[in-house]
């Protein structure tokens, strides 16, 4: 079977001799799949070990009252996330804005262990650290590539807020397909995940085939979310995946999502709009468009984004 082509991005800086290629290598892979995977130290493996190996299992295994306690305000897909989904066997906590030094983090992890875990809080404040300065490299060659200027990328990139997601799946349930999260995107702006030890992602390509990434240490799947196919102006698809485990364990894996800051309206890029590439999404607001995905209209489409602000209405379908 074939991979999704790794970039190694260790020591990749804007103006250093590799970046122009990795740039080039990047977005290709982002055009053709929505999602790129990436060499990158976001953590040493000894503290990658210590949080996969032992900080998540302690912090899944507490009681269902001490892991509720993760709330969050701020939306969908916060705060921790359990039995509604125990049809996919999958539960996951999250941190808000977990690269803020005003104690998100702490209060997080502070949740879980009261007497205090200051390696734990440690290690997700730096992880988030390097996410996020992987993310907007990311985001960077991809749009410098397209064309964007600079200034407008430096708005995109301060326009975020971020969310640390920490996910449990146990064994798949279905233990004949072995999929435990079905096929999706997400309607985020983007998604970075890391996997450990244990298989799970999986992309979608636009032949319909399934491409595994596999958890090779040291490597991070980025995707675009719906949101970033709207800035994009179509030019970057939203990656469809989903998790599928054929060795039957339990898996643990770390998101890292970027999301718009409250109440932005999202809209596609000057540079990316013009005679060959005419608008495709009006401008939309995040909140409003995912009320839309959830309700029962939404749920009809096969391209929800497309029915919600697709300038071009005559090429909505449905499932039906
Ligand atoms: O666990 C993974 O590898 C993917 C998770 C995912 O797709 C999601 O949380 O939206
Ligand atoms: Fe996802």
């Amino acid at each position: 079977m074939m991979d999704i082509t790794k970039v190694d991005l260790r020591g990749v800086e804007p103006g250093t001799p590799g970046w122009e290629e990795a740039r080039a290598a990047v977005t290709s892979s982002m055009v053709a799949y929505g999602c790129v995977v990436v060499a990158y130290d976001a953590l040493s493996p000894e503290l990658e070990r210590l949080l996969f190996d032992r900080a998540m299992p302690e912090l899944f295994a507490l009681p269902l009252e001490t892991k509720q306690r993760n709330v969050s305000t701020k939306g969908h897909f916060r705060g921790y996330l359990g039995p509604r989904y125990e049809a996919m066997n999958w539960e996951s906590v999250s941190v808000d804005d977990p690269t803020s030094e005003e104690g998100n983090v702490n209060d997080f992890s502070s949740l879980f262990w009261p007497q205090g875990n200051s390696e734990f809080r440690e290690i997700m404040l730096l992880f988030a650290k390097n996410l996020l300065k992987l993310k907007e490299t990311v985001e960077t060659m991809i749009l410098e590539s397209l064309g964007v200027r600079e200034e407008n990328i430096e708005t995109h990139l301060s326009s975020r807020s971020h969310t640390l997601r920490l996910s449990r799946y146990g064994v798949p349930l279905d233990a004949d397909s072995c999929v435990s999260m079905m096929a999706h995107r997400d309607f985020n702006m983007s998604t970075m995940i890391v996997q450990h030890d244990v298989e799970g992602l999986e992309v979608q390509a636009k032949d319909g085939s399934w491409l595994p990434v596999r958890p090779e240490p040291g490597t991070i799947t980025f995707q675009a979310g719906e949101l970033f196919r709207v800035v994009t102006n179509g030019r970057v698809p939203a990656c469809v995946h989903r998790v599928r485990t054929p060795s039957n364990r339990e898996r643990f894996a770390v998101v890292f999502g970027s999301w718009n800051i409250k109440g932005a309206v999202v809209r596609a890029m000057d540079e990316l709009i013009d005679g060959d590439h005419p608008l495709l999404f009006n401008p939309c607001r995040p909140d409003e468009y995912v009320e839309f995905l959830y309700s029962e209209e939404g749920r009809k489409f096969s391209d929800p984004l497309q029915a919600f602000c697709g300038v071009d209405v005559g090429s909505r379908s449905t499932t039906e």
